[in-house]
């Protein structure tokens, strides 16, 4: 499934200060993440606060098709009863991942090692995106990969009877491939080593350990290590998922350029593999705090207090590129508020996400009258103290260039729309309502 097939045009307009309090959906990865080892594990997993965004429907779906008994029980309540590691049967049909990278390669991961075979397929977004980066570790288990030319879906996958142990150094920093190999391991004799060589998000390495698996990461010379023991016994466990840090960054970023704004956002992840963002919005000059630190389901989180504030451009480091990955467009919107200009370094990735974000921010940018420089790695926009809009974004199935427009729009002189704010309901399904119970104008 995927969201509606007719485009959903939007446009967003200044708007007087936005008050009160944001409650974020669950973060998506984690999502993911509980319905799959939940899927993998033996007894019943609780899950409260899952996102119900369509990315993770597919998921949910998927392990269903696998064999998991996955049932709703009420807003984000869920249970999913396993079938333990090893345990999935032949699906009926082809596995659609929709519009999710995340959900298609760590199903990929799980299934590679287990004796059946699965067809997947997603949307025409996910269809572009490169899965040799998954196929090809997975090969190495043993796995036999049929793709579409360049390695894209529709991909049928066989997997392995008697998988062998493998250790894989990942050739991007990528929380999607490592993640994909460990659930792979978890059916294999030995040990599984991933060595990445910058740190990605690490809820897999945190919610294996809670399921039960012996997995450990040391930091060494060539970068983060992660061991994980095979044939692994998962045993199910309740799962709150936090509220998540990538779509707490649109209400953030708009009141931080909507004069007069304050707004409260509280129980967001602050997981250090993913603040990033954050720790470049203090830099430039934001005013956020965070209150009540706190521990919950094995994730730190916090409530976030942010007030509109006179920003300046930052160069943000290449090395911080991984645990900001998915907040660079909102971050680009941002900056076109600051004065100066912010140049973002290492973010090649953003090219084969759901879109090729530089270029997709670029152009619309551009065409609110934001001067954008590009390179094949790097991003620069330059600040302006009044913000033109007026021009129409092209969010190319992807819903973090829809949410960034519309914020975007709240703070320029003239309304800003996009062709399609469709894409919108794969992570963040509440954005519009959120919004507006806030004071946005837009629809
Ligand atoms: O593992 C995950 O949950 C994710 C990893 C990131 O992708 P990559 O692994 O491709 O960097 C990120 O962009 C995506 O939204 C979610
Ligand atoms: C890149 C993203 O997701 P995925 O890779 O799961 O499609 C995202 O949500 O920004």
């Amino acid at each position: 499934m995927s969201h509606s097939d007719q485009p959903i045009p939007m446009t967003s307009r200044r708007s007087g200060p936005l008050t009160g309090i944001a409650q974020v959906p669950g973060d998506k990865s984690i999502s993911h993440r509980a319905l799959i080892l939940g899927a993998l594990s033996v007894g019943e997993t609780k899950i409260t606060g899952l996102l119900e965004g369509q990315d993770v429907l597919d998921t949910a779906k998927a392990m269903a098709a696998f064999g998991a008994k996955v049932e709703r029980h009420g807003p984000g309540e869920w249970t999913v009863n396993g079938v333990g590691v090893g345990g999935f049967s032949d699906p009926e049909g082809v596995i659609d991942c929709g519009n999710s990278g995340t959900g298609v390669r760590l199903i990929m991961g799980a299934m590679a090692t287990t004796g059946i075979t699965a067809t997947f397929s997603g949307d025409a977004s996910l269809s572009r995106r490169p899965m040799a980066r998954v196929t090809d570790p997975l090969a190495l288990f043993g796995a036999q990969i049929t793709a579409r030319e360049g390695g894209r879906l529709p991909i049928t996958i066989r997997g392995a009877a008697d998988p062998l142990p493998l250790t894989y150094r990942t050739p991007v920093a990528s929380a999607q491939i490592k993640s994909a190999i460990l659930l792979a391991g978890l059916n294999v004799p030995g040990d599984i080593v991933v060595i990445e060589a910058e740190a990605t998000r690490d809820h897999s390495e945190r919610m294996l350990a809670g399921f039960g698996a012996r997995i450990r990461t040391e930091t060494t010379e060539e970068g983060h290590v992660i061991t994980l023991s095979g044939r692994a016994e998962l045993t199910a466990q309740p799962v709150a998922v936090p509220r998540d840090p990538s779509s707490a960054a649109f209400p953030v970023a708009a009141a931080l350029i909507v004069p007069g704004s304050q707004i409260r956002v509280p129980g967001v992840s602050r997981n250090p593999t993913r603040d990033g963002l954050y720790t470049t919005l203090i830099e430039m000059g934001a005013d956020i705090t965070f209150e009540n630190q706190r521990d919950e389901g094995g994730e730190p989180v916090a409530d976030l207090m942010v007030r509109h504030s006179p920003l300046k451009g930052v160069s943000v480091p290449a090395d911080r590129a991984a645990s900001m990955i998915d907040e660079f467009p909102i971050l680009s919107v941002i900056a076109a508020f600051a004065e100066g200009k912010t140049v973002m370094n290492g973010v090649a990735e953003l090219r084969v996400k759901e879109s090729d974000r530089i270029d997709a921010m670029a152009r619309g940018l551009e065409a609110n009258g934001v001067t954008v420089e590009e390179t094949s790695d790097s991003m620069t926009v330059h600040g302006m103290a009044k913000v033109p809009g007026g021009g129409t974004a092209v969010t190319h199935l992807d819903h973090r260039i829809a949410m960034s427009f519309m914020v975007l729009g709240l703070a320029t002189e003239q309304p800003v729309s996009v062709d399609d704010g469709g894409p919108i309901v794969t992570s963040f399904p509440d954005f519009m309502p959120l919004m507006q119970g806030l004071g946005a104008d837009l629809g």
